[in-house]
């Protein structure tokens, strides 16, 4: 299944509405618990894959409780022999099961996987905007994919802190895949509302810079992940967007979308610069789009 979320355009949207509606056949699952126990000084000089914890434990007004590791899976997918590390370290299976005999996939598999899904969601809001099916991935929308891996332990005081503070993603489209143990919520109407497990789910969120390139018409969905009593929590976050290769293409409103009625609300921005100033103000709880408005 897959669970697409996004801020509807205007008021009078149901929550609930968008999430039984959006929905297709995939099954998946994750197992393992233990995530960042074994990180390896080897894996850590990978420059592929990049390991943090509170990256802005000085300026943040509440340390995240958890840990993360980043790993760049597309277009640079990491080299077959670090898939066994990588699993290994990370002591957790992406299994995307499109069949019903949970077939276990490899990673390089899963990857696959992921990108032909990307795509796919690509050429359908590619499609509700009216375009050619190829539109937004001719626009490089699915060049890249980045996995960032969290494990948030539990917490005996939960609200003294925080999982991840509220934000939006600075990518084009996410897949999020989060065990049982819950603590993701969005912000709706002002109110956080839960995004309570799914068995088998894909959360799939569209990101700031398809905000930015279709003029509003897709809104980015600012959330945050709640500290546990229990746990830990185990969540693998798919972030579309350029890639690693800093390229200086600009990315603005699309001009098939403008009219006099919908003149463009921002200023063109390269993939890299959004990046850079999304890290500048950290997950201040301040969307880095303010920053790029008309
Ligand atoms: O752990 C989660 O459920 C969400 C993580 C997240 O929002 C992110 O990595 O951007
Ligand atoms: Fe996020």
């Amino acid at each position: 299944m897959c669970i697409i979320l996004m801020r509807k355009v205007g008021s009078g949207a149901n929550i609930d509405e968008t999430l039984s509606h959006s929905s297709t056949t995939t099954s998946m699952k994750i197992t393992g618990a233990r995530v960042f126990v074994n990180v390896t000084p080897h894996i850590c000089r990978n420059r592929s894959f990049v390991y943090n914890s509170n990256v802005d434990i000085y300026s943040s007004p509440a340390l995240n409780w958890r840990d993360s590791f980043s790993c760049y899976l597309a277009p640079d997918t990491p080299k077959p022999e670090d898939f066994p590390a990588l699993s290994c370290v990370l002591e957790m299976h992406i299994s995307i099961l499109l069949n019903p005999h949970e077939r276990h996939t490899s990673v390089g598999e899963d990857i696959t996987i992921l990108m032909n899904l990307g795509t796919l969601l690509f050429e359908l809001l590619s499609e509700a905007l009216g375009l050619n099916p190829n539109h937004l991935k001719d626009m490089g929308c699915a060049e890249g994919l980045i996995a960032l891996c969290h494990y948030y332990p539990s917490y005996p005081e939960p609200e003294l802190t925080v999982g991840t503070t509220k934000h939006s993603d600075n990518d084009f489209l996410t897949m999020l895949l989060q065990d049982h143990i819950g603590g993701l919520q969005v912000l709706y109407e002002d109110k956080w509302i839960d995004i309570t497990p799914v068995p088998g789910a894909l959360l799939v969120n569209v990101g700031d810079l398809l905000q930015l390139i279709t003029n509003d018409k897709f809104k980015s969905v600012v959330h945050r992940v709640i500290a546990n009593q229990v746990g830990p929590r185990i969540s693998v976050a798919c972030f579309f967007s350029t890639g690693l290769k800093a390229s200086s293409k600009l990315y603005g409103p699309m001009k098939e979308l403008l009219s006099e009625d919908n003149p463009p609300k921002y200023r063109e921005t390269s993939v890299a610069d959004y990046v850079a100033c999304f890290r500048a103000k950290r997950l201040d709880g301040t969307s880095a789009l303010t920053h790029h408005m008309i």
